[in-house]
């Protein structure tokens, strides 16, 4: 479970701030980070994963600080991977040190079935590629939580929906993934909550079942919350 308190997070050098009263996402969520440009979602993303000072509030996953389950988070993000000039072998030597339960067995698995070049830099691999190798890295070092900072940026639809499909094969279960997109059409069908920002707020929170119950889909959702501007926008 991860657990929000009154986060309070600005940047010193801009006006934005992402303000969040509470938030709580169970074990085994998956959970879309949704919003305009500039709504907070990458911010929200990174004060999770303990990336940036917080001016207040407080960050638990299963009651303990972020940097104390850091062994159990995976970041995937758009960029690909924080090693560029390594070699996918050398990167998997990375991981093993610094990772106790990182398989390597499965992980060498993983590159044979994305058909990835296991001793080619990294920086030379195509966003794809780079995708599929942090995906691999993650599942591999068996992280529980997942944290996906847009990942179908730059990609064709087919190249969406496989890195979704890979993802999404490779779990077990019971993993919690939080995904940050703009991408609402291909991710409807794979998250089960919407939280959605607009200016650093928590405007929506709603569960998938409870939308389609109500005869809606996302996108009307979405359209709602930029329709009813709060008080403060006006
Ligand atoms: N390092 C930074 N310094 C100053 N301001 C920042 C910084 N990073 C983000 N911001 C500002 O914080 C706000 C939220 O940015 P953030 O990247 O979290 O939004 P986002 O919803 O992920 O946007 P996008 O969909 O465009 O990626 C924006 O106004 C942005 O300009």
């Amino acid at each position: 479970m991860i657990e929000l308190k009154y986060v309070d997070k600005r940047y010193p050098t801009s006006n934005a701030l992402l303000y969040v009263h509470g938030l709580t996402i169970r074990k085994g969520e998956i959970v879309g980070i949704l919003g305009e440009n500039g709504s907070g979602k990458t911010t929200l993303l990174k004060s999770i994963m303990g990336i940036g000072e917080l001016q207040n509030g407080e960050i638990t996953i299963e009651g303990k600080s972020v940097g104390e389950q850091y062994e159990r988070m995976a970041f995937i993000t758009e960029e690909g991977s924080f090693l560029p000039h390594l070699t996918p072998k050398k990167y998997a030597h990375f991981l093993a040190e610094f990772f106790p339960q990182f398989d390597l067995e499965y992980f060498n698995e993983l590159l044979r079935r994305y058909e990835l070049p296991t001793d080619r830099r990294i920086r030379t691999f195509s966003k794809g590629q780079k995708m599929k190798l942090e995906i691999s890295a993650g599942l591999a070092k068996r992280a529980d939580y997942f944290f996906m900072d847009e990942p179908f940026v730059g990609k064709d639809i087919f190249a969406r929906r496989e890195s979704l499909k890979l993802m999404m094969s490779g779990l077990k279960g019971d993993e919690t993934l939080l995904i940050t997109t703009h991408l609402i059409d291909e991710i409807e069908n794979v998250i089960d909550r919407a939280v959605i920002l607009f200016k650093g707020l928590i405007r929506q929170d709603l569960y998938i079942d409870d939308i389609r119950e109500q005869g809606k889909s996302l996108a009307d959702v979405m359209q709602e919350v930029r329709n009813t501007r709060p008080f403060y926008d006006h």
